[in-house]
């Protein structure tokens, strides 16, 4: 498996931050993402993950700082090497996942081979007309896996991809990702479950009211391996969140 020691990240940020109204959600926070790893960034509800998942992909203004994508200032182009789910799966539910698929990718200019390789690939049935409104969690889950794989993006950014995921589901998710990085490609997931992240993550970047309080390998996230303990520690959390960390 690729480690990428000393390649060029695939997304930098710096002093990236966003304030709204009342609160500063994201607080100059500096993420490395090394390509071919998988990325969680992790943290407590309200953290700011999913503010700072947004600006790099542009959904959100920064108030400060700066996204690097590939090496590069941030730009739009850079955004068809990346693909991303946030914000919950988002679908047309009168369609089969193949037709959702194909919705999608006639946007991309994708072709119909794609549409079923990706479709395989997080073991999906192309023949299956069920309708998406119907389907299983761990089913919709996929789905939105599959629309975020469309295009062959070099990055993945995944919003809580393993919300409401039973555990096979999860280990199920796991192998998808795992086979997604071993061709060198990179994926960034965020969750606010512990024990989620660190049963697929190889590094983590661990947020705490906007602001980073680690990043670095999971390996050394708590080298006498007690994952949880450093949770609480390096977020200040209570020992009485500890239903959030299983
Ligand atoms: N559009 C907005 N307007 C005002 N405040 C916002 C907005 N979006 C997010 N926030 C606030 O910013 C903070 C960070 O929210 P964010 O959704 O980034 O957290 P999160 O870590 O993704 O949480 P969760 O795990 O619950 O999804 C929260 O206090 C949230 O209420």
């Amino acid at each position: 498996m690729p480690t990428g020691g000393g390649a060029t990240p695939v997304i930098e940020t710096r002093g990236l931050s966003k304030a709204f109204r009342r609160s500063t959600a994201v607080d100059s926070v500096d993420l490395t993402v090394r390509p071919g790893r998988i990325y969680g960034l992790l943290g407590p509800n309200g953290a700011g993950k999913s503010t700072t998942l947004k600006m790099v992909l542009g959904l959100l203004p920064p108030s400060a700082g700066e996204v690097r994508l590939f090496g590069q200032p941030w730009n739009r182009p850079a955004l068809s090497r990346v693909g991303a789910s946030i914000n919950g799966p988002s679908f047309y539910g009168h369609l089969s996942a193949r037709q959702n698929l194909m919705v999608h990718g006639h946007l991309l200019g994708v072709p119909e081979a794609e549409v079923d390789r990706v479709l395989a690939s997080v073991e999906l049935n192309a023949s299956d007309r069920k309708k998406a409104k119907s389907f299983s969690t761990g089913m919709k889950g996929r789905l939105a896996l599959a629309i975020a794989m469309l295009g062959n993006p070099d990055v993945l950014i995944l919003d809580e991809p393993q919300n409401g995921l039973d555990p096979e589901g999860i280990a199920a998710l796991r192998t998808t990702l795992r086979r997604f990085t071993d061709t060198g490609r990179t994926i960034v997931l965020s969750s606010h479950l512990l024990g989620e992240v660190a049963s697929v993550a190889d590094d983590i970047g661990l947020i705490a009211q906007g602001r980073l309080r680690y990043q670095g390998p999971l390996a050394d996230l708590a080298p006498d391996g007690d994952l949880e303990r450093a949770y609480f520690t390096l977020t200040g959390a209570g020992h009485g969140a500890g239903a959030m960390t299983s």
